[in-house]
């Protein structure tokens, strides 16, 4: 495939954004990473690592570390704003002083802000100034940085209001390992990318209360049905929650190791603190917070998400995650479909 090469900016050096700045590089992009840390930005650029977020990973040499965000932006028209949900305001406070031309935002964070409930789109159309802003494209998917580091086959979407814009950035990413799909229903993309990690939440603790594959199975299958049952409601397409935003990412995230999400339940699940479990983790655990906006969406939509609402007891009002789990289980009997008729019914 013959491809325009660009110039990109990536926001964020953790995980996430150096992963996907090694897929552009290897498509041949001119890639700026910027980071808030001077001494991280030295070490990419005088190593070629980034030791702390992708241990043993070299990274191609037409990344180019920026500390200075005005730098990182000078003459780029897209970036990929690849940082956690709690930091996207503020840092998009600080672009939109630097900027005179409009931007294309693509984003990858998997969250929804509590009490405002946006999701992370609405959050940028808030932010950034209607004049400094071409489009918002969201890419999401199952896809473990620490894999795509590695260049291991990887599958996502992404998804826009501006579908032509879409796919100039399934353009842009997609290559040999990995492959990018577009899906036009970007509420379902984000709410799919965003609530998986709520389950996976769940899923490790009940690996780490040491239940078995039947209870991690019963979790995936009924959390699918949670979050599609209120994506629903949101205005999202019910397929969109069988595809890779849906499905496929809570199948990766749940079950993975990587998943900081999974692993921050799994000691959860062994006895351990939240507090304790958050600073031992050293990465963002997007889940958490976005337990709290899934349980006030549920409210506003008057959605029924058992899940979301017993793990928001564990990790909020000290409830027992052993008694989590029996709760869950001591649910009034119920019929397995009568979500897929609510859909319809609306
Ligand atoms: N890791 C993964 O495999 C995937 C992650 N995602 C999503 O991508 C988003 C980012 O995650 P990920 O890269 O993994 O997170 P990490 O914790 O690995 O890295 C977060 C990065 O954001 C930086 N950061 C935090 N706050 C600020 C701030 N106020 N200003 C500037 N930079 C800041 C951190 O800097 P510092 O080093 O100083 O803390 C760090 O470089 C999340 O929403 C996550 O859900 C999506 C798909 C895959
Ligand atoms: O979103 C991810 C994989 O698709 C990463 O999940 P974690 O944030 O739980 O590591």
């Amino acid at each position: 495939m013959k491809r325009n090469i660009e110039n990109v900016a990536v926001i964020g050096a953790g995980s996430w954004g150096t992963a996907l700045a090694m897929v552009l590089a290897d498509n041949g992009h001119h890639v700026r990473l910027w980071g808030h840390k001077a001494e991280q930005i030295n070490e990419i650029n005088d190593l070629h690592t980034n030791e702390k977020y992708l241990p043993d990973i070299k990274l191609p040499h037409n990344i180019t570390g920026y500390s200075s965000l005005e730098e990182a932006l000078t003459g780029i028209d897209t970036i990929v704003l690849a940082i956690p949900t709690k930091a996207i305001r503020d840092v998009l406070n600080q672009i939109a002083d630097l900027r005179t031309e409009p931007l294309t935002i693509v984003h990858v964070s998997k969250g929804i802000e509590p009490d405002s409930l946006l999701r992370i789109s609405e959050m940028i159309e808030q932010e950034m100034p209607a004049e400094l802003l071409h489009s918002v494209v969201v890419l999401s998917g199952p896809s473990h940085a620490e894999e795509v580091s590695l260049r291991h086959p990887t599958t996502v979407a992404v998804s826009s209001k501006d579908m032509m814009t879409a796919e100039r950035i399934q353009d842009l990413f997609i290559n040999q390992n990995f492959r990018v799909y577009t899906n036009a229903d970007i509420v379902g993309v984000e709410i799919g990318g965003a609530l998986k990690n709520i389950i996976a939440l769940a899923a490790g603790i009940s690996d780490g209360l040491g239940y078995g594959d039947n209870a991690k199975a019963a979790l995936i299958t009924r959390g699918l049905a949670e979050i599609s049952r209120l994506g629903v409601k949101m205005g999202a397409s019910p397929l969109t929650f069988s595809g890779l935003a849906g499905i496929g990412d809570l199948i990766v995230t749940c079950t993975s190791v990587h998943s900081r999400n999974w692993r921050a339940g799994n000691m959860l699940g062994k006895g351990q603190n939240l507090q304790e479990v958050l600073d031992n983790m050293g990465m963002v655990v997007e889940g958490v917070r976005t337990t709290k906006a899934a349980h006030q969406l549920a409210e506003k939509y008057n959605v029924q998400m058992p899940i979301t609402s017993v793990l928001y007891d564990v990790l909020f009002n000290n409830v027992n995650a052993k008694d989590g789990v029996d709760l869950l289980m001591a649910r009034s009997k119920t019929n397995e479909m009568e979500d897929i008729a609510n859909f319809f019914e609306d």
